[in-house]
């Protein structure tokens, strides 16, 4: 069968910003109620699916908490990674760094070693199985305090050599990335990546925070650096990748409209930005759909798709000779 023309959706790209637990679509939801017993307060998926509908963040991560309490054993983690394995990899996703909650599964009983034996199961031959190259990124949940994330790090630390680098979620206001300078000063010591969420919901301050106290070397988010002309400098004179979502923004109500998203202005300033799904079942797409979206809401055209596809290349974790594949495959799709 000859290939499919590659569209602005279908471009070659990487994802940098997808936390697995919101790639659960409500069929794999039901679908693990069942094999596991649990009763699920829903009618049916399209009870769950009709609930998708947010006032802000916390509204969201209520839902996105009680739904992934169906994933117990590690072949639910599985099943879970090779769904949104083979959704992204249809939507042009060729190398995929992507986030867990350990905090989230610990607390309620299931362990760091099911959630990755889980997670490894799938990730481990992603490549062979869907052309997508993978990494993972265990975030701290920074509403659960900087005192719970040390000792998750602890743990984290004896697993290091299966993640690739930690993160920072949940909900944001009241909640700076500054508390949590000395977890992320030992992640860097034990040789991870950084990142962190920040500038969500929360002000250009916890920007700054992430880069000048935590050290990140992306900044997930990041739309509220467009309230801050100094700090908006700053990130483009450091080439500092932002992980912008704009399907999510909306949904979460960060922004009124697609059509009033700082993209633009971000993307105008300098900023190295790249596109992502955030919690693709939730939030109405995945990274394609988020690219779609762009064209038809703020006239992004072909080419300037192409450069924030090539930025999320450059933004990567990667080897430099995996970053030279992948940047012919965007020259080249
Ligand atoms: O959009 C998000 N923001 C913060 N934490 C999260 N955890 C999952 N999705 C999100
Ligand atoms: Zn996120």
């Amino acid at each position: 069968m000859a290939p499919e023309t590659p569209t602005p959706s279908t471009l070659p790209k990487a994802e940098l910003h997808v936390h697995i637990e919101g790639a659960l679509e409500p069929e794999l939801t039901f679908d693990r109620a069942r094999r596991n017993g649990i009763a699920l307060p829903y009618a049916g998926v399209e009870d769950l699916r009709g609930r998708y509908d947010f006032s802000d963040l916390q509204s969201f991560l209520d839902l996105y908490y009680t739904g992934m309490n169906v994933l117990r054993q590690a072949e639910d983690f599985t099943a879970l990674a090779d769904d949104y394995l083979a959704r992204a990899a249809r939507q042009g996703v060729r190398h995929a760094e992507i986030f867990f909650d350990p905090q989230a599964h610990t607390t309620r009983g299931v362990s760091l070693g099911t959630v990755l034996d889980g997670l490894e199961a799938s990730l481990s031959s992603s490549r062979e199985r869907f052309g997508v190259s993978t990494g993972l990124i265990a975030c701290f949940l920074r509403d659960r305090g900087p005192e719970e994330a040390e000792r998750m790090l602890d743990e984290l630390l004896e697993h290091s050599h299966r993640i690739i680098g930690v993160g920072l979620d949940s909900a944001e206001l009241g909640h700076p990335p500054a508390d949590f300078a000395n977890v992320f000063a030992r992640a860097r010591e034990a040789g991870l990546h950084l990142v962190a969420h920040a500038g969500e919901e929360g002000p250009a301050e916890y920007v700054w925070q992430a880069l000048d106290v935590l050290g990140v070397e992306r900044v997930d988010h990041g739309i509220r650096a467009i309230d801050d002309e100094e700090l908006v400098k700053r990130l483009a004179r450091d080439r500092m990748p932002l992980t912008v979502c704009p399907l999510s923004n909306v949904r979460l109500r960060c922004v009124d409209t697609l059509s009033q998203h700082c993209l633009p202005r971000l993307v105008d300033a300098g900023v190295r930005t790249t596109i992502n799904s955030d919690d693709p079942s939730y939030f109405g797409g995945h990274v394609g759909d988020n690219f779609e979206a762009i064209e038809h809401e703020l006239g992004f055209g072909v080419p300037e798709l192409r450069e924030l596809a090539l930025n999320s290349v450059e933004a990567a974790f990667l080897s430099e000779s995996e970053r030279d594949r992948l940047r012919g495959e965007v020259h080249s799709g």
